[in-house]
């Protein structure tokens, strides 16, 4: 029998991540090949245009999966019955910036639609907020929608995992998916730890430490970790635009591990609501006002959840 469509927000829909993120969700990359999903595209009437030669675009591409469309400026529209929520909507920084110097412009916004989500989003609406500050943004969310279980809101620390997978790989001249299990510690924000002190590469010869193989723990130590930590203002230099492709993919692959479980002996890395778990004190600690103070808002997820749970 045909599985019942799923419902997915993306907000920010006109925007470049967006553009890049809904195609993909169409074709069955976030939820897998065999779920149907109705896409509900969120953004602000200045670009509702746009918005809209995005949904004449999904319609052109004929996604079998693709089982409808709401493309919307109204956020109760675009929250009603939603399954999955993936909160992309808002300001990138720009060349020279940190991502907490978007917080004034887009913490108001998780403000505000925290509560079109917790009334009208489906019970146990798994929450992935990607538009920086994300860790903030999440957490400004879940202090805002009470009622939206806190380990249900989570952001996006899966790119930075995947950039950390990715320098291994080159480093090692290895294919990438042989590579697991390193772990991204902190906020989405250039105070990350990139840990590779678990991570593994399928060898030949059997499964053997990142840092065994590598043999130079001054990289590891050093330069790999900048260069996790400072991607993304490298591709803005590059691109003149924010990082969107792998943004996308990431945002697919963190929604895909949550609702379908990750293989056997394989760890991902997410922004979660800290509940104590790896010696992270619980909730943001009270006792700094900076930004560190939203430090727990991290984890790894070592288990799938049920679309249920
Ligand atoms: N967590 C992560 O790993 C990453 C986060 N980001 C962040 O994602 C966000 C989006 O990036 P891009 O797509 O490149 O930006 P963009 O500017 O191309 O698109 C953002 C879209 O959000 C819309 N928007 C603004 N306010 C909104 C609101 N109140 N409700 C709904 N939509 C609204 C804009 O009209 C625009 O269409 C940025 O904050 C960026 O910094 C980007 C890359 C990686
Ligand atoms: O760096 C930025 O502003 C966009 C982003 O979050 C990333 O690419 O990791």
């Amino acid at each position: 029998m045909a599985k019942e469509p799923v419902r997915v927000l993306v907000t920010g829909a006109a925007g470049q991540i967006g553009y890049a993120l809904v195609p993909m969700i169409a074709r069955g990359v976030m939820l897998g090949t065999d779920q149907p999903v109705i896409l509900h595209m969120l953004d602000i009437p200045p670009a509702a245009e746009a918005l809209n030669g995005v949904k004449m675009e999904l319609v052109d591409a004929a996604f079998p999966l693709l089982k409808g469309v709401v493309a919307t400026t109204d956020a109760v529209e675009a929250c009603t019955g939603v399954n999955i929520a993936v909160m992309v909507g808002g300001f990138p920084r720009k060349e020279g910036m940190e991502r907490k110097d978007v917080m004034s412009k887009n913490v108001s916004i998780y403000k505000a639609q925290a509560s079109a989500l917790e009334q009208h989003a489906a019970p146990n609406c798994k929450v992935l907020v990607v538009a920086n500050p994300a860790n903030t943004n999440a957490l400004i969310l879940k202090e805002f929608a009470p009622s939206i279980p806190a380990k249900n809101i989570t952001c996006l620390t899966r790119l930075d995992h995947n950039r950390a997978l990715g320098q291994i790989s080159e480093k090692l001249n290895v294919q990438v998916s042989d590579v697991k299990n390193v772990i991204i510690w902190g906020n989405h924000s250039s105070s990350q730890y990139p840990d590779v002190n678990h991570a593994t590469v399928n060898t030949a010869a059997g499964e053997k430490p990142v840092r065994e193989l590598v043999k130079d723990d001054a990289w590891l130590n050093g330069e790999f970790i900048t260069t996790v930590q400072q991607r993304g203002a490298a591709i803005i230099k590059a691109r003149k635009l924010s990082s969107a492709l792998s943004a996308a993919s990431s945002a697919c692959d963190h929604i895909r591990d949550w609702v379908l479980g990750t293989p056997e002996g394989t760890w991902v890395s997410m922004g979660v609501y800290s509940d104590g778990s790896y010696n992270v004190p619980a909730g943001p600690s009270h006792t700094h006002v900076s930004l560190k103070c939203f430090l727990p808002f991290n984890s790894v997820l070592p288990r799938p959840l049920a679309l249920s749970e």
